[in-house]
């Protein structure tokens, strides 16, 4: 198959684990006959930097002409002064918006080696596989007002949303539990919000057209207690935007460290952007020790959701299972006896197993 994709490495660590991302794509493409042409734009604070503008036209345009987008992250301490909207990180909020991507889908499952590496007990972690699909279009990040009123020394932010913009990823969590364990547990703050209030009536209209997907409800602070004190209670998870964007980086203990997260940033049809949970990490930019694994595994779920390669993905993931049984990883991790690596050798350790694997034996992280 012949694929464009779009890369938009961004800030910080992103041009470290995107460069691991693109490798890894690389060797599939010629193990597979594939061809995957890729083309770099500039996003968040490289396009600041570059274009005088966090999200150019020339990428909207890039990425609305693509078969799929690849992120890595944006943002960092040179352009914190910047007011709200020239921040890099509208950037990233402009393109979710550009595209249409309203649906945010973050795969919460610990691979076996890393049972060890959450602070949590591991049989708390065993067995716990959650898909959080966070609403990414709307909610508090994008509702206007947003702005500081200095007549009144007061600040604003809206939390809106249409109807349409819940029923929509409502109905994708409900279709995305069918592929599932069956089960939706929708989160909100009902007890305070008019905004929820709507959204748990959303749920509980659209749970009559879906009679096989058992529902219930969480408020958000109970949510996040027991997203880590008994997260096997959970299968999908669907909730507004600035909740599910908390909640995500939360559940990340459970894998054994944000590094590990992939996502999809979807619409009902289109092209679809994958990015690693993540932020741009200034903290480890540039010291080659970037976790690669959440920027890989969001590219092997490109290759799953955007292109249905499903055999290429599995191989991916597996790679990935290899290589951490084989006690490799990077820093932020941790395995019993293991070998910590920098990004590029873990990288390298990745192709090499990829080009040995049977991916036959995964037990892969997919989305399904
Ligand atoms: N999707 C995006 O582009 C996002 C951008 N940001 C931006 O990133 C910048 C930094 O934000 P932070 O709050 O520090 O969040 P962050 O997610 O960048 O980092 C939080 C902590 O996790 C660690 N970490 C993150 N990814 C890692 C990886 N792949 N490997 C190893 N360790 C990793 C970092 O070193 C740091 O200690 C800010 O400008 C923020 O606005 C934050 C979150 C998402
Ligand atoms: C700009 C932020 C909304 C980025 C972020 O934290 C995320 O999408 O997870
Ligand atoms: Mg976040």
């Amino acid at each position: 198959m012949n694929k464009q994709i779009v890369i938009l490495p961004g800030d910080g660590i992103g041009k470290e684990i995107m460069d691991a991302a693109v490798r890894v794509l690389q060797a599939i493409a010629e193990n597979f006959n594939h061809q995957f042409t890729f083309s770099e734009h500039l996003i968040g604070g490289a396009a600041i930097d570059g274009e005088q503008s966090p999200l150019p036209e020339t990428t909207i345009h890039a990425c609305k002409k693509a078969d799929a987008v690849l992120l890595g992250a944006v943002g960092g301490e040179k352009w914190d002064a910047l007011p709200g909207e020239k921040r890099p990180e509208k950037g990233l909020l402009g393109i979710r918006k550009e595209l249409g991507l309203f649906a945010n889908l973050r795969p919460i499952k610990a691979f076996t080696p890393l049972l060890h590496a959450s602070p949590l007990k591991e049989e708390i972690v065993e067995g716990s596989n959650i898909l959080i699909i966070r609403e990414l279009t709307g909610g508090l990040y994008f509702g206007e007002p947003k702005k500081r009123i200095p007549e009144e020394n007061a600040v604003v932010d809206t939390l809106y949303y249409t109807q349409t913009e819940i029923e929509r990823i409502v109905d994708k969590a409900f279709q995305t539990a069918r592929t599932r364990k069956k089960r939706v547990t929708s989160v909100d703050k009902a007890n305070v919000l008019e905004s929820s209030r709507v959204w748990r009536e959303v749920v509980e209209e659209k749970s009559k057209q879906y009679p096989d997907i058992a529902v219930d409800h969480l408020l958000v602070d109970a949510a996040a207690m027991k997203l880590i004190t008994n997260p096997k209670q959970f299968d999908v998870i669907v909730t507004e935007n600035m909740f599910g964007d908390i909640l995500s980086d939360e559940a990340s203990v459970l894998t054994g460290s944000l590094g590990m997260l992939p996502s999809a940033s979807v619409r009902t049809d289109g092209v679809g952007l994958y990015e690693p949970v993540h932020g741009s990490a200034p903290d480890i930019a540039g010291k080659g020790i970037a976790n690669p694994l959440g920027m890989i595994l969001s590219a092997s779920s490109m290759l799953r959701q955007s292109f249905g390669m499903e055999q290429e993905a599995d191989e991916i993931e597996y790679a990935v299972q290899m290589t951490l049984e084989q006690g490799y990883h990077t820093p932020d991790l941790s395995i019993k006896n293991g070998t910590v690596v920098g990004t590029k050798e873990m990288t390298d350790i990745i192709l090499g197993n990829l080009a040995t694997n049977d991916a036959s034996q995964c037990i892969c992280n997919s989305y399904a």
